[in-house]
């Protein structure tokens, strides 16, 4: 049977992230990486196509979108879905709004949803504005993120500048009364001609009956929380079995490493912890800059330090490093010098004899994939809320990796140190 559900994910944690809350909910789902040039597998309920697009010029995430939208079409997808991060991460120029209308378009529909919420996470929605814990997201970490600086927590106003249409707001007085309410506040809000609509929501509970009234809405955009409620529109009209068992994964072995490229808050921490009792290299973007080969100085180094115990490579750095580094070399230098740096060094480590890998930052996580070869992923158990193990699809007979593709700010502070005792 066709997927039901179609996704497109505009980076690759944001990918695994939305599959593995499908996986959670019972959906069969494979994330693949880039738009396929081969047919949809038969035995998946839903299809992420992970894109790398978060921070491309508009016109490209649009075109790129569109065509993993048309592929998924063609797959005989009845739902669309378009997963972008829980922090609304959008470069100034801003490709959410563009990516959503232009798939609006694409599906002749003239009203969506954008709600980033994600209460595991702590991000929640009141009013329109968009809280990360017990701040709102202009006072988090966010505000200094090295590509998608976030620094206005109205995401009404946010989007409204990236979109043409008229951006609307659930607010949470109608979230808070059910699934009926909020589908009479869609048509209100259609007739007073708005596109899109901010929604609020604080809780689980809140998504359910936000997933309820979006069931015939063509098109959905947002986080990965909101998945939470769309299954059990499918099983409500007999699509879905009721109790599928999606998360199972080979096993693998090898050595193991951790490559981290994230300057998040959350990856610090676990940087931090894991430089505390484990070897650990530091990669410095000047050096790179400077033309020093670390790749090489990186893949020695591992040498016989990673048949002991898992290792970690990383750029992860302060703001004020990163500020520094990005002052010297440009923002888009800096981060394409480290992306191609880190994914080099992956590449190196699965020769070597790595079977078993954590990869830390979105756009790291992009690179690193494009560079090991991977062409899907296969969704396994959850590690943290939003962080499944996956386990590497190629069509090359290449044996399959244990990869778990770990978003900046997801996870506890010894999440690169407990992620293995999860590994199937
Ligand atoms: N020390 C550094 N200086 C400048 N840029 C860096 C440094 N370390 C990493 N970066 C870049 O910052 C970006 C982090 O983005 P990403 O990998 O998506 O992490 P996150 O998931 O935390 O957003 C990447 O492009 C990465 O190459
Ligand atoms: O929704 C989220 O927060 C994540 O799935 C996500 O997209 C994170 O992106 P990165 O922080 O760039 O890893």
């Amino acid at each position: 049977m066709a997927a039901l559900l179609g996704c497109i994910a505009d980076d690759f944690t944001g990918g695994t992230d939305l599959a593995g809350m499908l996986v959670k909910t019972g959906m069969r789902t494979v994330q693949l990486i880039g738009v396929p040039d081969g047919p949809p597998p038969d035995d998946a309920d839903a299809v992420v196509i992970a894109l790398k697009s978060r921070t491309s010029p508009a016109e490209d995430a649009v075109a790129e979108s569109l065509a993993a939208f048309r592929w998924l079409q063609q797959a005989g997808c009845r739902q669309f879905y378009f997963k972008y991060c829980s922090t609304f991460d959008s470069t100034p120029c801003g490709n959410i709004g563009p990516v959503a209308e232009a798939l609006m378009q694409a599906l002749d529909t003239d009203f969506t949803i954008a709600c980033p919420a994600f209460p595991a996470n702590g991000r929640t929605l009141y009013k329109g504005h968009l809280f990360v814990g017990d701040g709102l997201l202009s006072e988090s970490g966010m505000r200094n993120h090295p590509l998608t600086p976030m620094t206005d927590a109205n995401l009404v106003r946010v989007l409204q500048q990236q979109a043409q249409r008229k951006v609307g707001l659930v607010d949470y007085a109608t979230v808070s009364r059910g699934h009926a309410a909020i589908r009479e506040r869609f048509t209100a809000l259609r007739q007073l001609g708005h596109g899109l609509a901010i929604v609020d929501a604080l809780s689980n509970a809140d998504l359910d009956a936000i997933g309820a009234a979006c069931a015939d809405l063509p098109l959905v955009t947002g986080g990965s929380g909101i998945a939470l409620g769309l299954p059990q529109n499918f099983r409500r009209s007999g699509l879905l079995a009721s109790n599928a068992v999606a998360d199972a994964l080979p096993k693998t072995g090898g050595l193991r490493a951790v490559i981290s490229g994230s300057c998040s808050v959350a990856t610090q921490k676990q940087v931090e912890v894991m430089r505390a009792s484990h070897p650990a290299f530091s990669i410095d973007p000047l050096r790179l800059a400077r033309g020093e080969d670390l790749v090489s100085a990186a893949l020695e180094w591992a040498g016989s330090r990673m048949a002991q115990q898992p290792i970690l490579i990383y750029a992860t750095a302060t703001p004020d490093a990163v500020r520094q580094v990005q002052g010297e070399l440009g923002v888009e230098q800096a981060s394409q010098l480290v992306e191609q740096t880190l994914s080099m060094i992956a590449r190196g480590l699965v020769q070597a004899g790595v079977g078993q890998m954590i990869v830390a930052g979105g756009e790291t996580s992009g690179a690193v994939v494009k560079a090991l070869g991977v062409m899907g992923l296969r969704i396994g158990p959850e590690i943290d809320p939003g962080v499944p193990w996956t386990s590497t699809l190629h069509d090359d007979g290449t044996q399959p990796l244990a990869l778990a593709l770990k978003s900046g700010n997801f996870g506890s502070a010894d999440f690169f140190l407990k992620a293995w005792s999860t590994l199937p």
